[in-house]
């Protein structure tokens, strides 16, 4: 269950959280058309930061433009909403969800008499999938269903209806007992995660699938920059569920998930179980978005509770 905070931001002003509400008859429930943004903040010890902020407000209004939805506020006042909001509930870390979504009004496909409601909310989220994921890595089954075609749903958007795919392909691993799902795209190449991207390590190579059809994760960029940095070759290009089988090592990253390896995909063990990779990578993740690598001060929007 999430854990409840003070307020939530409601259409510009700050609401108790039990009086966040909306009609049933409201559009999006009905036809799935919201967009919305996972982000975290980090306690950077005398302050917090939100990790790159700007971009994940740039995605936000870039997913409702590819879904000709127009949020009633600029940029600047989300940026400032979500600042408020995390200080309005005096929250040192955690996650922050943003959603966007045609309101109440008409009913039917087509939102014509609807406004655009926006809220954003914020709560603890700690280990995305489970306090012994980050460290022990976890286990992955290939799903029965596809990532969508890029012509089907727009996977530039994060779009609530496209998470519908995501949804059925969690609850099937789940139940199948793991602890994650591997989507493969419409011509059979590793896609994504449910809710994150993939990176393969083989042969000292980093590998993360190209921006096909999967969301242009930006903990996905922000690793591609950091393992770089770091002396790694990293590319982008497409691999099969084989390739990933006989890989060294294996990770999921999102915001949420940050960095989690994959030990087992399919009942097969990833490389030797250990990921020394990807263990190097997460020690630097954590690092940056705590505020302790002064180079990547740029990504941090700093506040102070
Ligand atoms: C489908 C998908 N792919 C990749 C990512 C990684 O994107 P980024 O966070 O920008 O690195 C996410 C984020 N998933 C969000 C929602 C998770 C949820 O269960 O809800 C998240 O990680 O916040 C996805 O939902």
């Amino acid at each position: 269950m999430v854990q409840k905070t003070p307020y939530i931001w409601f259409d510009g002003n700050l609401v108790p959280w039990d009086e966040a509400q909306v009609h049933v008859l409201t559009h999006a429930l009905h036809y799935g058309v919201g967009v919305f943004e996972g982000i975290r903040a980090y306690n950077c010890g005398d302050c917090s930061a939100v990790f790159r902020l700007p971009e994940h407000v740039r995605r936000f209004f870039d997913s409702a433009r590819i879904l000709r939805m127009t949020i009633p506020h600029s940029e600047q006042t989300i940026t400032d909403a979500i600042v408020d909001t995390l200080k309005a509930n005096n929250m040192k870390e955690g996650y922050i969800r943003p959603l966007s979504f045609f309101g109440a009004g008409a009913m039917g496909v087509l939102p014509k008499d609807n406004p655009v409601q926006t809220i954003i909310a914020t709560w603890p989220w700690g280990a995305y999938l489970g306090e012994d994921a980050l460290e022990k890595g976890i286990r992955v089954c290939t799903s029965s269903f596809t990532r969508h075609h890029v012509n089907v749903m727009m996977t530039k958007s994060k779009a609530v209806g496209n998470y519908v795919n995501s949804v059925l392909a969690k609850m099937e691993a789940v139940d199948d007992g793991y602890d994650e799902a591997l989507m493969l795209d419409t011509n059979g190449y590793v896609s994504e995660a449910s809710g994150a991207n993939i990176f393969i390590v083989r042969r000292g190579i980093i590998k993360t699938t190209p921006l096909t059809s999967i969301l242009e994760g930006i903990t996905r960029d922000s690793l591609m920059v950091v393992a770089k940095a770091m002396g790694y070759t990293v590319v982008e290009q497409q691999f099969t569920r084989d390739e990933l089988y006989v890989a060294d090592e294996a990770f999921f990253c999102g915001t949420a998930a940050e960095l989690t390896p994959i030990r087992e995909v399919d009942r097969r063990q990833i490389g030797t179980g250990e990921f020394p990779i990807s263990r190097a990578l997460q020690k630097e993740f954590f690092k940056v978005v705590q505020g302790q690598d002064p180079a990547y001060e740029g990504w941090l929007h700093r506040y102070s509770c």
